[in-house]
């Protein structure tokens, strides 16, 4: 998205605040984030651990189970209002619309249960819209399964423990795509596997966002990831995306405090660790949050303003958005852009 583009958004969320009672207290997970993702593209959301990815994410699925709580804000998929879908709605919803490949999801893999029947199990719980005989079914894994570049016949016979890390992480990538969905979210889709098989997977990702035009969006720690792989990037801290726009403008200028400096400090699949610098400090206690800004406390730049309020997002026309008192309205963005 370079600039003057416009962003036609698949998912916008608006305002959403997600809490976990928790025994010390209301935990706020999330809390008034906005975040667009456009489609036909690859959008990543980075952030150190606890800044609310997989939260959001699994909003986005309708994923959130009790106590957890939406408890303001809205999602809007496609047009259409997410937490207001019924029973019926939702089930179509998941998995046709979007599916989501959850954080070590090779461990859901059921371990006495061949991969074919799984594959098939999968099929007749949410093919909702459209139905499948057994021979369409077992051609679509087929192809799927020879699309992540595995052997069908021998995966579709094979117990999960009978194949390695990476060959169940790309089972589940084929599994995401069964029911052919517009929107299939990765949260830190390589962890647990070796540098080599990472890298493998994030080709084979590329190559299905291109070829099946499918919008993803990914969780990730790792900063080289994003820069090798997605189109558009948000940044959480505390519960709020406090920076997005796209890929190259944030790479090459930064304009969050936050994530100018982790760009600088997440070691990644794709480069030299060494030259990585933690970031001072640490995120805050979201059961006691600092007032202000939340990331006052570890900025080089706080001044009053930002120890008493919360600044407010600015948008540029160019879809870059950032919440810091250093911009206070979409040209102090452009402006620095450009200096
Ligand atoms: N079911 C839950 N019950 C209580 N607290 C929760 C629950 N799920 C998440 N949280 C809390 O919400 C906050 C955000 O967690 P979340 O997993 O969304 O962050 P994340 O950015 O995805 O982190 P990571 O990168 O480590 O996965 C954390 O403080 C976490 O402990």
């Amino acid at each position: 998205m370079k600039e003057g583009n416009i962003i036609e958004p698949l998912v916008e969320v608006k305002g959403l605040t997600i809490e976990f009672p928790v025994r010390s207290g209301l935990l706020r997970a999330v809390n008034e984030a906005d975040f667009v993702i456009p489609k036909g593209k690859i959008t990543a959301l980075v952030g150190e651990s606890g800044s609310g990815k997989s939260t959001m994410a699994s909003a986005i699925m309708r994923a959130i189970t009790v106590p957890g709580l939406v408890s303001g804000g809205s999602i809007t998929f496609d047009g259409r209002d997410v937490m207001s879908l019924g029973k019926k709605e939702l089930q179509a919803y998941k998995w046709e619309q979007v599916s989501m490949v959850f954080q070590a999801a090779q461990n859901a893999l059921n371990p006495v249960v061949r991969i074919k029947e799984q594959i098939m199990e999968t099929f007749l719980a949410h093919a909702r819209s459209k139905p499948y005989t057994e021979k369409q079914m077992t051609e679509r894994a087929r192809n799927l399964l020879d699309y992540v570049r595995l052997d069908p016949d021998r995966v579709l016979n094979s117990f999960p423990h009978e194949l390695s890390g990476g060959m169940k992480q790309r089972v589940m990538i084929a599994f995401s795509l069964l029911l052919d969905p517009k929107l299939v979210i990765l949260d830190e889709p390589t962890t647990a596997l070796d540098v080599i098989t990472q890298a493998y997977i994030f080709d084979i990702l590329k190559k299905i966002h291109k070829e099946m035009n499918i919008t993803m969006l990914l969780l990730t720690h790792d900063i080289g990831v994003v820069a090798k792989t997605a189109d558009r990037v948000g940044v959480m801290y505390a519960g709020n995306v406090v920076e997005a726009g796209d890929v190259f403008d944030m790479f090459k200028r930064p304009k969050h405090p936050y994530t100018a400096k982790l760009m600088k400090a997440v070691p990644s699949l794709y480069e030299d660790v060494s030259e990585r610098k933690g970031i001072p400090g640490s995120p805050p206690d979201l059961l006691d949050m600092p007032p202000g800004c939340p990331f006052h406390p570890r900025c080089d730049y706080a001044h009053d303003k930002c120890r008493k309020h919360n600044p407010i997002k600015v948008y540029t026309p160019a879809g870059h958005e950032v919440a810091c008192h250093l911009y206070p309205n979409p040209e102090s963005v452009a402006e620095v852009r450009t200096s």
